[in-house]
Order: C-alpha cells, then structure tokens, then sequence
C-alpha cells in the first residue's frame, strides 16, 4: 500500500467546479509546508489535473520506480530567510524552516498537456485505485488529495479504497483519514451543490474539518481596499447549520493569479490589510519572474496569512498529530 509513510490524509472537497478547490488545496499545503510539516499532494481530478499548474512543475515528470510511483518534489525541505516586517522589526527567527512537499498528478502521466481525460467509470477506479496504492510517498506528516467536484465515481472508488487502508483514530499505525476540507463560494447555486457534499460526507462519516468560502471578495491591486462583490457570510451559516467549523473567506486576489500563470512575486499598495493584518512590506521585491522557489513568493501573498490562520485552527482540533 502506498499510504503507509503517511500519517495524516486531508480530502478536499466541492459541490461543483471552478470554486478555487485546487487551489484552496495548493494553498494549504504551502501553509503546512511554512509551517515545518512534511506535506504531499494527491491529484485525482482526473478530467481537469490541474495542481502540477498550480506549483508551476507542468513540465514535470514522474519516475517509475520498481515499487511505484516516484511524487515530484515541488520543493525540498530547507530554510527560507526571514522576513522583516514594515514596522522593521525582525520576526525573531534566523530562517524560515519549510518542510518537503512532493506532488503527484495524472497531468504528469498524460503526454501532452492538453490531453483530455475521457474515462468511463471502471477505468476511473482503476486509476484512483492505483494513485492510491502505487504512489511511493516519503514520510508524510499531512496527504492532501484534491478531488473533482462532486460526489463522483472518483469519489466512491477512493472511500472504498480509503476506509479499507486507513483508521478513523489517530491512535493506529495505519494513516489517519483525518477528514475533508470543504470548498465553496458565496453564490447560492454553489452553496446548494455543496449542502449535497455535506451530505456525503455525514453518509459515508467523513468528518468535516472546516468550509472555506472562496471568491468571497476582491483585494484591488490599485488600492488597499478588499471588497464583497458577492454577499458574505453564506458558507459560515451553511457551516453553522449543518454544525461543522466555518475556516474563513478567502477573496479573489489578482496577485495570486499573477504568482500561478507569471511566477510573479505579490507586491501591495503601501497600506494593504486583510482581516486587520498589514501586508505591505519595507523589503523592495523586483518583479523576478519565473526564477525563484514558489514556496517563498507565496509568503508575500495577501492569502497566506489567512491559510496561516485556517491551518493553524485546524491543526489545533486534530491535536496536531505529526
Ligand atoms: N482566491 C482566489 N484569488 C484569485 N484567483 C483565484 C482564487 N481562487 C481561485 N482562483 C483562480 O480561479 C481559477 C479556478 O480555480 P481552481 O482551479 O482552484 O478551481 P477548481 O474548483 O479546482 O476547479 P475545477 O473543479 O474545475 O478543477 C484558477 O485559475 C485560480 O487561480
Ligand atoms: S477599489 Fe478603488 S482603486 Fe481599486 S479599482 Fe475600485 S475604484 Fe479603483
């Protein structure tokens, strides 16, 4: 079985398509990652693979290796240098410990980038069987498995596999199916799809970890202004409802966008706050294109101090089991 370095197994799930999952997926394995965890990434959207995107290693490729699958290193565990804030205080630490994170994507598999995915259901399960059990994972402290929207085949063939290799408890040697993360956004259409994911889940006793309210507003690149072009608050009452934890809301942020398709490091008008915190900092950053680790970019981005934030909530009701 190629789960058994693992400790801890993170689902993230959506009631429809193109509410950010993956890149909520992306986002929090970068957190754990700044956080000191060692963190791998399971892609089984197997129609639209698009984390390999995300990390920028499109180009990658996955070695084959007598036991399995090797995951691609999106980075290596290291030391990033520490940031200093714009009151100039130093954030007390010599270097910014990151932990490994490795990927694994059918986009990796596919010959060209453009190939399409079109599977009937048993060869769907075949692969998500075999993403399951052939992948020769290092010693994970958190697997996050990016999953397609929906209640799929996809879905059914990875419970099935799941519960049969996993414990509900922490307190087994075999990887703790910890939960899922559940991604939606504030219009209504998406929060109806995602009540039907709640239901899933409460169906099959996965346990719902938090909802993140995605595009949930927009942080202006002009201004230090974010805001609600769509009404708040919709994934937080849907959570207080089915009595799950609401993580937060994320907004849309250009400079993300710019940090995935350009490799662009975020910049913000001098004044920027999210949720109260300043995000402009006195280091001068040039535009330094594609050159440069993702992993440290994304410290400067508007979003990872909310991931920082949901992340550390989350870690803290499963009793940060590493
Ligand atoms: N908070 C955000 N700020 C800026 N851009 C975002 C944000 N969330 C998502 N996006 C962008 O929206 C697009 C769709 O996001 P993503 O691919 O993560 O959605 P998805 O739900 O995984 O889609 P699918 O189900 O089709 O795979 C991506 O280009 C992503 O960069
Ligand atoms: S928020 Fe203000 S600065 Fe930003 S685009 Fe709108 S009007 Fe312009």
């Amino acid at each position: 079985m190629g789960l058994e370095n693992v400790r801890n197994i993170i689902l993230v799930l959506s009631g429809k398509g193109g509410v950010g999952k993956s890149s909520i997926t992306t986002q929090l394995a970068l957190t754990l990652s700044l956080q000191g965890h060692t963190v791998g990434v399971l892609d089984i959207d197997l129609t639209g693979p698009s984390i390999p995107r995300f990390f920028g290693i499109e180009e990658a490729k996955v070695r084959q290796a007598p036991g399995g699958w090797v995951p691609v290193d999106v980075h290596t565990k290291q030391t990033l240098p520490s940031r200093t804030q714009t009151n100039g205080e130093a954030n007390g630490q010599a270097g910014h410990e990151v932990g490994a994170l490795s990927c694994m994507s059918l986009g990796f598999l596919l010959r060209d980038r453009g190939d399409a995915v079109i599977w009937r259901g048993p060869k769907k399960t075949a692969m998500v069987r075999q993403f399951l059990t052939d992948v020769l994972w290092p010693e994970l402290d958190y697997l996050l498995i990016d999953t397609p929207p929906g209640t799929s085949d996809e879905h059914i063939s990875l419970l099935e596999t799941l519960l049969k290799n996993t414990s509900p408890t922490p307190s087994a040697s075999l990887p703790f199916l910890a939960g899922a993360v559940i991604v939606t956004t504030p219009q209504a259409i998406s929060i109806s799809d995602v009540k039907k994911e709640l239901n899933f889940c409460r169906k099959t006793s996965i346990r719902v970890l938090g909802v993140v309210e995605n595009m949930a507003g927009f942080v202006c690149p002009n201004c230090s202004e974010c805001t609600n072009v769509f009404s708040k608050g919709g994934g937080e009452i849907m959570a207080r409802d089915f009595e799950v934890p609401f993580l937060g809301s994320v907004p849309i942020d250009p400079a993300f966008v710019m940090l995935v398709e350009e490799g662009i490091r975020p910049q913000y008008p001098e004044g920027t706050k999210i949720d109260g915190q300043d995000l402009s900092r006195s280091e001068e950053h040039n535009g330094d294109g594609k050159a440069g680790l993702f992993v440290d970019k994304y410290r400067d981005c508007s979003l990872y101090p909310l991931f920082d934030g949901f992340v550390r909530r989350l870690l803290q009701d499963l009793g940060n089991r590493t």
